[in-house]
């Protein structure tokens, strides 16, 4: 896969500019007179220094370095950055593509324009044609009788002048004789050589003969305001960068002054589908303004802001003022995205960045999944699933991965996965979402086990204490990465008995689980506190925001302090579908400065070609378990389960009888995001499928009134027979 670095600019100019920057600054500090501020630095070591140190404060700036002489400075100027001879562009595969690629598409569509429209044109020529001709007897006859010459003799008629009108009559009458005999020998030697042609011809080429005199006569008719093509393609309305267009927005965004203008420290250049300027702000201002400034600087560039990109100059080669300005030639997302490029070949080392989309320059964007969990979040139809199901089918592509894979919605769109996912679920019955959370419950419980397991393997295995892929292969470990997607998350986390179970049981995942190879992801329609908490999200790493409805929503999805960071999804357009700002994925994994991308595509059919590809590879690797293969999940204690055994718990058995409310009143206590809110009814309600009667009158004594009383409520024998019988089936398989 290409690397996003691989066509990055070429840095060493700037690192050239901004040494000589420095010596700028150091001669300006030379030239500078000591200031009181300087003197305040001085010690009172004793008498003697401090009269030294009143006439002569310490020296600040280096010691004078003499000018370099006239031999050095020639020298000097062989060290000087080269500039490259090959251009940029031509040396990057991805604007040799992408240039090719407009090339290729733009002659196609313009060749078929004119072709469809070919009856048309021959038409046009035909009707012009006789137009043609007299434009050309009338050229003709005004070259033979030298008509240019009219207005000279005239003026000579105007002026009297007999002598030059003389000399003019006789120079057009030799003119007017050699261009007569000229036309006339053309006449008579052409004309019969067209007839006797014309008589030899063939009937097609007669015909070629009258189309190609048609034409040439059409052409001659044509006039000069009516072309006879059509025109096939509109050029959009581009901004070629110049210093002064690029300072007159500076100004505008109100982001340097006049007398204190914005620097150019490189050419302005072509630079992929648009121009580059590099600029340095003033020594007051930061780049990171100027990024929150992009819609004053788009307003300054007469622009929309879609075409505007602005972005800090980090490294050694940067400056925290120091600003690289990208101006797209037209809207980069106007355009549908490229196809995702593993559709049809290749696999995934899920260890490693997989392809997800294109930034505005149509540079690669790669997603690296492993030791994070992703959030996505847009309103509707901009393209959430689509983009979901990418790094999904990243990982299907890596046999060792395990899919866990639930839809709330229930629809098509991730129905394939079903043949390869370990866990799968779609919609919200109960027992999907039961499901969930036994399947939630058992990966926090493997999480632990996983700590284990690492814990006691050796550090030249295992050196920083998670998983790698050579650990993750050896399958005794049980190491193996695991990926938990979960689309609709908010019809989970908004379920009314469950939601707030889910809701934590992720929580602890995305904060634990990364290290040992859990990977959570997560996409939502209703990106705000209630569908994702605001803990949740917090402990997601990778964050990717497509158009939403507020710069709120858009800060629920990418964080707080997002927006007055300058991202804000919720200014895309509804034409831009699968175009979000992702926020902490870089080629490393870390978390780093937004980048807008615009996803590759991958519709529903091309979903099922990759499964397929995934189903061959797991089937080849013997990955495929659970629910892939009809596994049911290993029967661990159910909701229900750990209901009995908790009530067990809470219940001694020195309390042979126990009132219903005092039983849920301490089950809320032992698990509060389980039985929080619990009432009697529920209590009634869970006990039920195990046939436990809970309408039994018992004796009881009120702790707040000390006064007893017969009220709803359980015997612990009917909960320890129902437990033995629980285990009876269990053994019996
Ligand atoms: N990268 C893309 N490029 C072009 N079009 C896209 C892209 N991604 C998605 N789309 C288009 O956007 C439409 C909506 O996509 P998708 O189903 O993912 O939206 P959604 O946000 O999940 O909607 P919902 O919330 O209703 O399920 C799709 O029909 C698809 O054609």
């Amino acid at each position: 896969m290409t690397s996003p670095n691989d066509d990055r600019f070429d840095w060493t100019a700037a690192e050239a500019d901004l040494s000589a920057d420095a010596e700028v600054v150091d001669l300006a500090a030379r030239r500078r007179k000591p200031t009181d501020s300087v003197k305040s630095f001085t010690v009172d070591l004793d008498d003697e220094a401090d009269d030294q140190e009143a006439d002569t404060p310490p020296p600040v700036d280096p010691p004078h370095v003499p000018a370099p002489s006239a031999f050095a400075s020639v020298l000097a100027g062989k060290t000087a950055t080269r500039r490259p001879i090959v251009p940029a562009w031509l040396r990057s595969r991805v604007d040799l593509v992408t240039a090719g690629r407009w090339a290729f598409s733009h002659y196609t569509h313009v060749s078929l324009y004119h072709l469809t429209r070919s009856p048309k044109y021959t038409l046009r020529l035909a009707w012009r044609a006789p137009f043609g001709v007299a434009r050309v007897l009338g050229a003709t006859v005004r070259w033979v009788s030298d008509a240019e010459g009219i207005p000279v003799r005239l003026a000579a008629v105007r002026r009297e002048d007999a002598e030059l009108y003389l000399k003019l009559s006789r120079q057009r009458d030799a003119r007017v004789r050699w261009r007569g005999i000229v036309v006339t020998a053309v006449l008579l030697l052409g004309v019969p050589t067209v007839a006797v042609l014309m008589a030899l011809a063939g009937s097609w080429q007669r015909w070629a003969i009258l189309a190609g005199a048609v034409a040439l006569l059409g052409l001659a008719g044509t006039p000069k305001d009516k072309p006879l093509l059509d025109v096939a393609a509109v050029t959009p309305r581009a901004r070629k960068l110049s210093a002064d267009v690029v300072t007159r927005a500076f100004l505008a965004a109100g982001l340097c002054k006049v007398d204190d203008p914005i620097t150019f420290p490189m050419p302005i250049m072509r630079d992929g589908p648009g121009w580059r300027a590099v600029v340095d702000l003033p020594y007051t201002t930061t780049a990171d303004k100027a990024i929150k400034r992009r819609t004053e600087l788009a307003a300054g560039l007469d622009l929309d802001e879609v075409q505007v990109w602005p972005e800090r100059v980090r490294g050694t080669s940067g400056s925290a003022r120091r600003l690289s300005l990208w101006v797209a030639d037209e809207d980069p997302y106007a355009k549908p995205s490229g196809l995702w490029p593993l559709i049809d070949r290749g696999s995934v080392d899920i260890f490693a960045p997989f392809p997800f989309g294109q930034d505005q320059r149509g540079r690669p964007i790669p997603l690296l999944l492993m030791f994070t969990s992703l959030l996505v979040g847009a309103i509707p139809r901009m393209g959430k699933t689509f983009a979901a199901r990418l790094p999904v089918l990243a990982a299907a592509l890596d046999p060792i991965v395990e899919l866990h894979v639930y839809d709330g919605k229930g629809g098509q769109d991730w129905r394939a996965f079903e043949r390869i996912a370990h866990r799968a679920g779609y919609g919200v019955r109960d027992e999907i979402v039961e499901a969930l959370v036994e399947d939630l419950r058992a990966l926090v419980v493997d999480m632990n086990r996983r700590y284990d397991t690492i814990s006691t393997l050796p550090p030249d295995l295992c050196p920083e204490s998670k998983v790698t892929r050579e650990i993750a292969e050896k399958r005794s470990l049980k190491l193996w990465p695991v990926l938990v997607a979960i689309d609709e998350f908010q019809r989970y986390s908004g379920h009314p008995v469950h939601g707030d179970e889910i809701v934590s049981l992720l929580t602890e995942l995305c904060k634990v689980g990364p290290s040992v190879g859990i990977m959570i992801l997560l996409a939502t329609q209703k990106p705000d506190g209630k569908a994702v908490p605001t803990d949740l999200r917090d402990n997601i790493g990778t964050r990717f925001a497509l158009k939403t409805m507020t710069w709120q929503s858009s800060e629920a999805v990418l964080g707080a302090g997002s927006y007055p960071a300058g991202y804000d999804s919720s200014r895309f357009q509804r034409a831009h579908k699968g175009v979000g700002i992702l926020l902490g994925a870089d080629d490393s994994g870390a978390v780093e400065e937004a980048v807008t991308v615009r996803t590759n595509f991958a519709k529903t059919a091309h979903v099922e070609t990759v499964v397929a590809r995934a189903l061959a590879l797991r089937q080849k690797a013997g990955t495929l378990t659970g629910h892939a293969i009809g596994q049911a999940p290993e029967q661990t204690t159910s909701a229900g389960d750990i209901l009995l055994d908790d009530i067990l718990t809470v219940v001694s058995a020195t309390e042979p009888k126990v009132w219903s409310e005092t039983v849920v009143a301490r089950l809320a206590e032992l698990r509060p995001d389980v039985y929080g809110g619990w009432e009697p009814a529920q209590l009634a309600a869970a006990l039920k499928p195990h046939r436990i009667p809970v309408g039994r009158q018992v004796w009881g004594t009120d702790p707040t009134t000390g006064k007893g009383a017969n009220r709803k409520g359980i015997h612990r024998d009917d909960i320890t027979n129902a437990v033995t019988e629980r285990n009876r089936r269990r053994k019996a398989g």
